[in-house]
This record gives structure tokens, C-alpha cells and sequence, in this order.
């Protein structure tokens, strides 16, 4: 037998030396298609015969497309590992990956800090309303006339999180240090060690009494005319019990209409888990008061109705846009193509496959 094969998609931009370790046992192969087409194409040729195990980054979307069946029909089936570079993996249909014995890892916990930090900034930025006044200094105009409306100190506010995972639980954990109570919704209650004293309440009264609602859940994409829904509400999911609900749109005009007047949004986790038409509207109407974005619906085209918003702070996707974070995410996802290659495993496998985990 010859040595393992690697496929490369995507680049390292940091972990140089944690990757050399994989040159050392692997011969890794990248290709050389810059769009979807050629690389289905460059697949079927036989490039890639062999590969056993695939290092991606979120932007080698633009080489591969989303890693659909289409794309993985195109693969040669010797792919039973598929190492991401990222916390969120909604470019990848899981349900697809796990129908034909791919097994997936993300990369959780690197990510919890610099994600976590860039919520809190955003937080803070949106109840003081920072962007009203930055965008009328950079127009020339100091801070703009009339006067932006004085902002809000987070101090005896409730943050309620949604989605209390590790990004969630570290943002829960620096909002305390401003002086915030916290509460959450999840799907299911937490340890009280890992609740670390946040109070666990239904998605309705998270809504309708948090000042601030920050977004930590992850996108879940089910496929269409599957009946699933967000949060405590029946799942009929017939192909699958590894799959689960989809988180797509689960803040959208019904859920906007049982916010507390005035609210703030934060957003960190991917844009479609809000609907940002509805948001739009939400905003206009004066239901949210301002809004702190890193993520959109259709990156990287943003509504331009949060262009136009004076109340709405803007983050172009930075949430991991560290030094040391992007590192850490390198060295993370090559862990789990080192342990795929030498002993067929995965460190972090995504939680809809765990029954897969070795
Ligand atoms: O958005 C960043 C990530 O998914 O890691």
C-alpha cells in the first residue's frame, strides 16, 4: 500500500509547522480548478484518486461549492474524512457526507474566544449606538445633527443567548463582567456547571424580556419538505435521527413581533439563522433599536436596508479574524486530518455524526 493521500482545499496561512507533520506521513494534493465546474471535472479525471482524508477552509467554497451529493459524487469514494476549518459548517450537507460514510469535523472551542470578544464589542457598540455617531465623524460632520440618541449601559440589563454552546457560554461569561444577567434558550437545559448560574427559560420569554438577544446557534439546513422546525416543537425527520432541526430563519417576523420593545440584536453565529428582511422591518418599526452584525444572509451581499440604517453596526464576517485564532483553528482542523491519516479517527467529529465517532 502507498502513502495516504491528502486533499488540500483551501490554504494554510499559518500553522506552516502542524501542517508539515501531515506532508511528513501524507502526499498531499491540491487542486488545481479555481471553480466548481473544474473541480468536478478535475475529480472525475482521476486527480484525486485515492484521497483519503480532506483539509478544507471556509473559503474554498469558491473552488468546490458547497459540499453537497453532487460534490461528493464527484469524489473519489476513498473520502471517509472531511477536516474543516471553521466552527460552523452549514457549507457542508452532513445528511449527504454520513450517506456515504464521510465522516466531518469542525473545528469548536478554538473559536469560542474571538468570536465571543467580537460579540461583546458588538454588544456594547450597539447599545451605545456607536454607529451613528462614527459614520457622521467620517462624513465630516463630529457627531452628526441632531445628536445620535444617547446609548444604553449593560450594567443590570438581561442578555439572553440563544444557542448556549461554547461561544455562547464564553460571551455569557464576559457579559457578567459588565454587569449583565444572563439568561438563554437551547433545545435542551444544561448542566448546572455549564449554566454557571444563567437561567435557563423558554424561547418566548427569552424574546419578550432580554434587552439584548444575541444569536450563538448554529445554522442547520434541512433539506426541503422535510418537516422540521426550531425549539421544542414536534421533528418528524424521516430519513434521519442524526439530523437535526433547521435553525434557518428561526428569528423571522413572528418571533421579531414577540420581542421587548426596543431590544438589541447581536449576530455572530451565520446570518440565515435571522431573517433579514424581517429584520429590516424590525428595525424601521422601532421593535429592535439597533443591531450588531458579523454575519448575513447572503454573504457577501448585505440588505440594503442594514446599509441604510444608521442603527446598525457593521462587522464584514471577522468573528476567528485573529492571529492566534486563525492559528489555532489551523492547528485544530490538521489535528483531526493527523488522527484521520494515522488512525482513522476524528478529535471533534460534528454532532450529528457522533454515533459515527470511533
Ligand atoms: O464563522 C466562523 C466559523 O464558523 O468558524
Amino acid at each position: 500500500m502507498g502513502r495516504p493521500k491528502v486533499l488540500l482545499l483551501g490554504k494554510i496561512d499559518h500553522a506552516h509547522v502542524a501542517w508539515s507533520t501531515i506532508s511528513d506521513i501524507a502526499d498531499v494534493i491540491q487542486p488545481k480548478a479555481t471553480n466548481r465546474e473544474d473541480f468536478i471535472a478535475e475529480s472525475r479525471s482521476g486527480a484525486f484518486d485515492g484521497v483519503g482524508a480532506a483539509y478544507r477552509t471556509f473559503d474554498s467554497v469558491d473552488i468546490t461549492g458547497k459540499v453537497d451529493g453532487e460534490l461528493l459524487d464527484a469524489l473519489p469514494a476513498s473520502i471517509r474524512f472531511l477536516c474543516h476549518n471553521g466552527a460552523g459548517y452549514d457549507q457542508i450537507d452532513i445528511a449527504a457526507c454520513t450517506a456515504r460514510g464521510v465522516r466531518v469535523s469542525n473545528t469548536p472551542t478554538a473559536v469560542d474566544d474571538a468570536t465571543a470578544d467580537i460579540a461583546i464589542w458588538l454588544l456594547l457598540g450597539a447599545l451605545r449606538n456607536l454607529s451613528a455617531g462614527i459614520n457622521a465623524l467620517r462624513a465630516g460632520n463630529w457627531r452628526g445633527s441632531p445628536l445620535p440618541a444617547p446609548g444604553h449601559d449593560p450594567q443590570g440589563k438581561i442578555l439572553g443567548i440563544l444557542g448556549m454552546g461554547g461561544i455562547g457560554r464564553n460571551m455569557a461569561a464576559k457579559a457578567r463582567a459588565f454587569g449583565m444577567r444572563i439568561r438563554y434558550h437551547n433545545r435542551s437545559r444544561l448542566s448546572p456547571a455549564l449554566e454557571d448560574g444563567a437561567e435557563y427559560v423558554g424561547l418566548e420569554t427569552l424574546l419578550a424580556e432580554s434587552d439584548v438577544l444575541s444569536l450563538n446557534l448554529p445554522l442547520n439546513v434541512s433539506k426541503p419538505g422535510r418537516v422540521c422546525r426550531f425549539h421544542d416543537r414536534p421533528l418528524r425527520l424521516t430519513e434521519s435521527a442524526l439530523l437535526q432541526p433547521s435553525t434557518r430563519h428561526s428569528i423571522a417576523a413572528p418571533q421579531f413581533a414577540l420581542m421587548k420593545p426596543g431590544i438589541v440584536i447581536v449576530n455572530t453565529a451565520r446570518g440565515a439563522v435571522m431573517d433579514e428582511a424581517a429584520l429590516v422591518d424590525a428595525l424601521a418599526s422601532g421593535r429592535v433599536s439597533s443591531v450588531g452584525l458579523d454575519v448575513y444572509e447572503k454573504e457577501p451581499e448585505i440588505h440594503p436596508g442594514l446599509l441604510a440604517n444608521p442603527n446598525v453596526l457593521l462587522v464584514p464576517h471577522l468573528g476567528t479574524w485573529t492571529q492566534e485564532t486563525q492559528q489555532k483553528m489551523e492547528e485544530w482542523a490538521i489535528d483531526n486530518v493527523r488522527l484521520a491519516v494515522s488512525e482513522g479517527r476524528l478529535k471533534s467529529i460534528v454532532p450529528e455524526q457522533e454515533a459515527l465517532a470511533a
